[in-house]
């Protein structure tokens, strides 16, 4: 038996032992130990929680005990006023909560960093007094007593009197199924879009990923997670009140995410644990634990930005290719149809055949007093190389942006096709067929290269958030098609040897082939592509032209903006020139050289330059 067949054998044995451990453990464990247990379970929905907000999604949360509190209530109340089973409860407050945040995050989705900061704070405090004031329902600041439990054994499952070593079970099977389940969300497209828009959001809508979905799903999912370890947690203690949900515990959550470390998945189970234990053994010291609670996370921000994992340099991947693999290799998958690629005549590539054409109309652009962009209107058909050239400041990326809804037009129409697009916003626009990429690239840096080429086929998935959640085989065969087209465009980039490396640590021109080569795996009908040579080496800019010659050959249209002409002239089929937001020349390139306004404003310039 070879290593590698060895250790497939060992693991599931390996993970059999541990289960079999973890259950039997509660008989081997004082009842105080094993409460102590049940609290890190709850802590690690805790910290799941946040670190899908925040860590994953990137949206702060500074009063996240509020979905906590939330959570507990429901199911006290559905159990103490209407005898619903554990069951029911717990998975009421799922649903009230994930219906709350789905709420939360209409407001909060609208507003970033200090505000949306504040924001979350005053939703903590909201809900605290909410629940102090409504007495009626909540028993008001004397709380909730009475509530169930196993700890007094007062709670019934099934005709069974629960007690704590029941719990623990109960606890044990919730969160394994969670974490599994969140493992799995997190290495779907679904996971891979909430990294992109906590990087960039621009980015992210660049490639046809909305922003405002992505924050729903965020803050719909975690607060869900939040109300079951709510549910959980009333039940375990039999009575809540509002001082067991403020402030301080908000702060609690998040330092069990980040001291972890946020956007893995191991990390939070960690920092819930340090703290579960921790915490218990330093009861005496509690007066001061806001301030030890703060010391931590500066501790954490200082020394340990990405927490324990990543001082155990733990990553999770964000694929899942690696489950794949062991199902069957990538390349002995004969379901998925290939991906063709130029210079290997045996393939070819499925793109589109309905290509739009883009036209732009008398379109204005004013930033303040100054007109960057002054009545310019264009046509482009498919399959067009269009050269966007100019001094520095004469509107190229204005241009750009306002075709890919980055900024909204002052005044004048553009559309695509039969669709106008003006001032749609951006992901809209990419799901038209407009893709573009950027001055700097606007890659996720801390995803891999294979990570970030799966980002590009975002708009191509399918499959529900059931399927992905669940790993159900239509999703893995559609996770399997895309790994398939991201490999063939990685050997066609030439980035295979760079497959696994975190973006943020490849050669600027990598990076760049990086976003081409994204960009290119949306399929889309136009690209915009602005300045895509700036910094690369002569070997570098050859194999980007090599790339946009193909992508012509696809029927793709494109618009390039560049300085640099030796690498535009090979390449353009028409020449839009434009100065001081003006388009003074359009034509062919042999035109524009011997145009003597274009002499003037550009290629003086660049002469006496
Ligand atoms: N967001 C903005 N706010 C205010 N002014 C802007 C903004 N974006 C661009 N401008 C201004 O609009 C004009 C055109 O800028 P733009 O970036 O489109 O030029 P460019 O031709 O792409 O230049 P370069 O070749 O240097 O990238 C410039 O005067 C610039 O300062």
């Amino acid at each position: 038996m070879t290593t590698m067949s060895m250790q497939k054998g060992v693991q599931p044995v390996l993970t059999i032992i541990l289960v079999l451990l973890a259950a039997v453990a509660p008989l081997l464990m004082s009842p105080s130990n094993v409460q102590l247990f049940i609290f890190w379970g709850i802590n690690i929905l805790l910290a799941q929680s946040i670190n899908l907000l925040s860590g994953l999604g990137g949206q702060i949360s500074l009063g996240h005990a509020a979905f906590y509190a939330i959570g507990a209530y429901v199911s006290a109340i559905f159990m103490v006023r209407f005898g619903f089973p554990l069951y029911i409860t717990i998975l009421l407050s799922a649903a009230v909560n994930a219906l709350v945040g789905f709420l939360v995050s209409f407001p909060a989705g609208r507003v970033r960093e200090f505000y949306l900061a504040m924001m979350t704070l005053g939703f903590g405090f909201v809900i605290e007094e909410i629940i102090k004031e409504w007495s009626s329902v909540t028993g008001g600041v004397m709380g909730l007593s009475g509530i169930p439990s196993p700890k007094l054994g007062t709670m019934h499952l099934f005709g069974i009197q629960l007690n704590l070593i029941h719990y623990y079970w109960i606890v044990f099977l919730v969160v394994v199924l969670m974490v599994w389940m969140l493992r799995n969300f997190v290495q779907s497209y679904y996971g891979r879009s909430f990294l992109a828009i906590h990087r960039s959001e621009l980015s992210a809508a660049s490639i046809g990923i909305s922003p405002g979905r992505v924050k729903q799903l965020a803050y719909t999912m975690s607060a869900c997670l939040a109300g079951v370890a709510g549910a959980l947690y009333a039940h375990l203690m039999a009575y809540i009140g509002a001082n067991s949900f403020g402030m301080m515990q908000s702060i609690e959550i998040l330092v069990m995410g980040i001291l972890g470390g946020f956007g893995t998945i191991i990390g939070p189970i960690l920092g819930a644990g340090f703290l579960t234990f921790i915490a218990n053994k330093l009861q005496f010291i509690k007066d001061y634990q806001l301030m030890i609670y703060s010391l931590l996370l500066v501790i954490s921000f200082l020394f340990i930005p990405r927490g324990f994992a990543g001082l155990l340099g733990i990553r999770t991947a964000l694929s899942k290719e690696k489950r794949l693999q062991k199902v069957k290799p990538i390349s002995e998958i004969s379901e998925v149809k290939p991906v063709r690629i130029p210079g290997r005549e045996a393939r070819t590539l499925s793109y589109s055949p309905h290509h739009k054409k883009l036209k732009v109309e008398g379109v204005i652009k004013d930033f303040g007093g100054l007109r960057a962009l002054q009545h310019v209107s264009l046509e482009l058909g498919q399959g067009t190389i269009l050269g966007l050239v100019g001094p520095n400041g004469s509107g190229k990326s204005t241009l750009v942006n306002v075709i890919s809804g980055v900024y909204p037009v002052t005044e004048g129409k553009i559309s695509f096709g039969k669709a106008e697009i003006t001032n749609m916003p951006t992901h809209a626009i990419a799901g038209q067929g407009i893709i573009r990429t950027f001055q700097d690239p606007h890659n996720v840096g801390n995803m891999t290269v294979k990570e970030n080429l799966l980002l590009g086929r975002h708009q191509k998935y399918r499959s529900g958030i059931v399927s992905c959640v669940l790993n159900l085989k239509s999703s893995l065969l559609e996770e399997q098609e895309m790994l398939v087209k991201v490999h063939e465009m990685m050997e066609l980039c030439s980035l295979a040897q760079y497959s696994e490396e975190l973006v943020e640590n490849l050669p600027y021109g990598v990076q760049r082939m990086v976003e081409v080569a994204r960009a290119i795996l949306a399929e889309p009908e136009l690209l915009l592509l602005d300045e895509p040579a700036a910094g690369l080496s002569e070997h570098e800019m050859q194999e980007l032209s090599k790339l946009i010659r193909y992508i012509k050959s696809r029927g793709i249209s494109v618009i390039l903006i560049d300085h640099h002409m030796e690498f535009l002239m090979g390449l353009i089929d028409e020449v839009i020139v434009l100065d001081s937001g003006k388009m003074i020349y359009s034509g062919d390139a042999q035109g524009m050289q011997t145009n003597q306004q274009v002499i003037e404003a550009y290629l003086g310039v660049a002469n006496h330059a």
